[in-house]
């Protein structure tokens, strides 16, 4: 069954009303940025090239030791067909008493010191690669944390996690201990196919006749291999971003009954990811037969080319047997290149996606001749400003306005109208498509990121807090304050009582995303720490409109003192608050529609009045404007 060319899936969902059947479609709500995809761009000879470029070059000094080792290891594994030689014609036919002793002896020490190549070549091997793993997660999280805001949000955040855990530990396989292996597979082959060839050329030719075709079926393997091992880390990443987005809304989950409609969500990616990981084990399995089969081939002609040259040529028994030996031990690392190029295959695709993001074009960025925002009081400026996301729909559409430094400022408008973009816009998480933004008389385009974010505070209604203690979520943004200034911070906030009275106070941690703590001490501690920044800019997505009565009361109470000599531009949803500001801009489908004080407003008899009348129509007692329906907006808080 599908649904838009989808897959779907019918099951029984026991909603309060009873059993009922519903539809459960396997979305994938898992949101895709163009990293995902942009792995075909990357060709398998580029991303190794790149890998031994960026990763390997700059550790060439333990790779060149790593094969020193390798090289020994091979050597006294081609030497041991020749013992084996030595050991049957000169002590089994020739009988030397002396070589009796000589012989194991010398073995012993030969395989002591290959031992001894072999530990150290190990640990090279995973200084290599374990650095690697370092170097790429490094320069990911560097990435990430700069990237621009979009394409962070065209992501879901587990997609990312999934790479950044299950994605580069794959490359550090294939870049590392895979090459590696390779390498020492390879080297040894090659010193058995030279001993197997100077023993006896005819014998060591028809044992290494069934190598291309074997070369040509592994080839054909691992073409089928590419998209399915595509698939199963694609499915890593869509699994992680099930369960995060699922614990994330847990309560939702369970208040609307929905555990076993998120079960048959995951069961469909699990299956899927199950489905891409049997297709590349087949494959992976099938390399054993096709090796075992040639070589069992090529040993069987060997015998029998061998045994006919013992009984009517002149081969002695000391040659067949090592010879045999050689045969015998060069199908090891054959059939091990064979496996390996798997995994190698593996490395490249992961590799592909670490690359994609790493690659990812930043549009927000310094201009290379940008200097510092001087702030001198925090005035903004919007001229002729457009913007849109998607390069089409603008959503500001060419906005001018001045906020002069130090006033207070309401954002109020229907949904969608543009409020927030015009927050991202200021914080120059976006740059605009037309026009320019300035503060203090200076265009964001030309001054430096980092001052601009350090120039202003975002408090959002739904704070953030950091998996730390309440003392360094306060600091946050402001390194090196002292544990004086933090309190001071939070006595500002009102956050110092309540602290004080937890366990450890201000050394208690607040859990993951301050899930230990009240929406209303959250909300406080989030002020406190943008009191402790100082920014002469505060934005706010009112923060006490997720509150209850008694918390907003509290919380209101601190925003006085919180916006005491800063430019506030606040996205209002209260009337009590829209009252209070020094000046409302009224948003309409991305344009201010009108500017002005709230008795200004109410007496134009503009966009602004109508909320406002509705709200009073409505008899709410709340303080809360709605949109007038007629208006064209969807009723709302605004
Ligand atoms: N990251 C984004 N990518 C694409 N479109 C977006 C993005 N964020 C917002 N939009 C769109 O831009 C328009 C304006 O959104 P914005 O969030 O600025 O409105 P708003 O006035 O703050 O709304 P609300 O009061 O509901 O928060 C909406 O149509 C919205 O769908």
């Amino acid at each position: 069954m599908t649904v838009g060319g989808r897959p779907v899936v019918a099951c029984e969902v026991l909603g309060s009303a009873g059993r009922m059947t519903a539809t459960i479609e396997p979305i994938d709500r898992t949101p895709r940025s163009g990293w995902q995809d942009a792995g075909d761009a990357y060709d398998g000879r580029t991303i190794v090239r790149r890998i031994f470029r960026d990763y390997l070059r700059p550790r060439l000094r333990l790779i060149a030791a790593s094969i020193t080792s390798m090289v020994f290891v091979a050597a006294t594994t081609g030497a041991l067909p020749f013992l084996l030689q030595t050991a049957a014609d000169r002590i089994f036919i020739g009988k030397e008493t002396a070589l009796l002793w000589m012989l194991p002896l010398a073995i012993i020490v030969v395989m002591a010191l290959r031992s001894l190549a072999e530990y150290f070549g190990r640990i090279m091997e995973a200084t290599i690669g374990n650095g690697v793993v370092a170097d790429l997660r490094r320069a990911l999280f560097a990435r990430l944390v700069s990237a621009d805001l979009g394409f962070l949000q065209r992501t879901h955040s587990a997609a990312f996690v999934s790479v950044f855990a299950n994605d580069t530990q794959i490359v550090n396989n294939a870049a590392a201990q895979t090459l590696s292996a390779l390498i020492k597979n390879t080297l040894q082959a090659i010193a058995l196919i030279i001993a197997m060839m100077v023993m006896d050329p005819v014998l060591g030719t028809l044992v290494l006749v069934a190598l291309p075709v074997a070369v040509m079926l592994l080839g054909r393997q691992r073409k089928r291999m590419r998209s399915s091992v595509d698939r199963t880390l694609r499915g890593a990443g869509d699994l992680s971003s099930l369960v995060s987005q699922t614990l994330t809304g847990v309560r939702v989950v369970k208040a609307y009954d929905q555990e076993r409609a998120e079960g048959i969500r995951a069961d469909h990616v699990i299956d899927a990811t199950l489905e891409a990981n049997m297709q590349t084990a087949r494959a992976r399995a099938a390399t054993g037969p096709v090796t075992e089969g040639l070589s069992g081939l090529g040993f069987a002609a060997a015998i029998f080319y061998g045994g006919w040259q013992g009984i009517y040529g002149d081969l002695t028994l000391g040659a067949f047997m090592g010879f045999m030996a050689a045969a015998m031990l060069v199908y090891q690392p054959l059939k091990q290149i064979a496996t390996l190029q798997n995994a190698l295959l593996e490395g490249t695709i992961a590799a592909k996606r670490v690359f994609a993001i790493l690659d990812e074009p930043r549009r927000v960025v310094d201009r290379p001749d940008a200097r510092d925002l001087a702030v001198s009081g925090g005035g903004i400026r919007f001229e002729d400003v457009s913007f849109s996301y998607d390069g089409n729909q603008p959503v500001i559409a060419g906005i001018t306005v001045d906020i002069p430094a130090g006033r207070k400022v309401a954002l109020v408008g229907p949904s969608g109208s543009g409020k927030s973009t015009f927050l991202n816009l200021v914080l120059r998480f976006y740059d605009p498509d037309g026009g320019r933004i300035l503060i203090d008389g200076q265009d964001l385009r030309d001054v430096t990121l980092a001052s601009v974010r350090r120039a202003s505070a975002l408090l959002t209604q739904d704070p953030v807090l950091f998996d730390d203690t309440v003392a360094a979520n306060i600091a946050y943004g402001s390194p090196g304050a002292s544990r004086e200034a933090v309190i001071e911070a939070a006595r500002g906030a009102d956050a110092d009582g309540f602290i004080s009275a937890m366990p450890q106070g201000y050394d208690t941690p607040v859990g993951e995303a301050g899930g230990l703590l009240s929406g209303g001490q959250k909300q406080r501690i989030a002020f406190a720490r943008a009191m402790l920044r100082g920014a002469p800019i505060l934005l706010l997505d009112e923060p006490t409109s997720a509150l209850d009565a008694n918390a907003e009361a509290r919380v209101q109470a601190t925003l006085g003192t919180l916006f005491e000599g800063r430019t506030v531009l606040m996205i209002a949803h209260r009337l009590s608050t829209v009252k209070k500001a020094d000046l409302i801009l009224v948003f309409d489908d991305g344009r201010i529609v009108e500017t002005g004080t709230h008795e200004e407003l109410v007496a134009r008899g503009g966009l602004y009045e109508r909320l406002h009348r509705t709200q009073l129509a409505g008899g709410s007692d709340t303080g809360e404007i709605a949109v007038d329906p007629a208006s064209g907006g969807v009723p709302e808080q605004i």
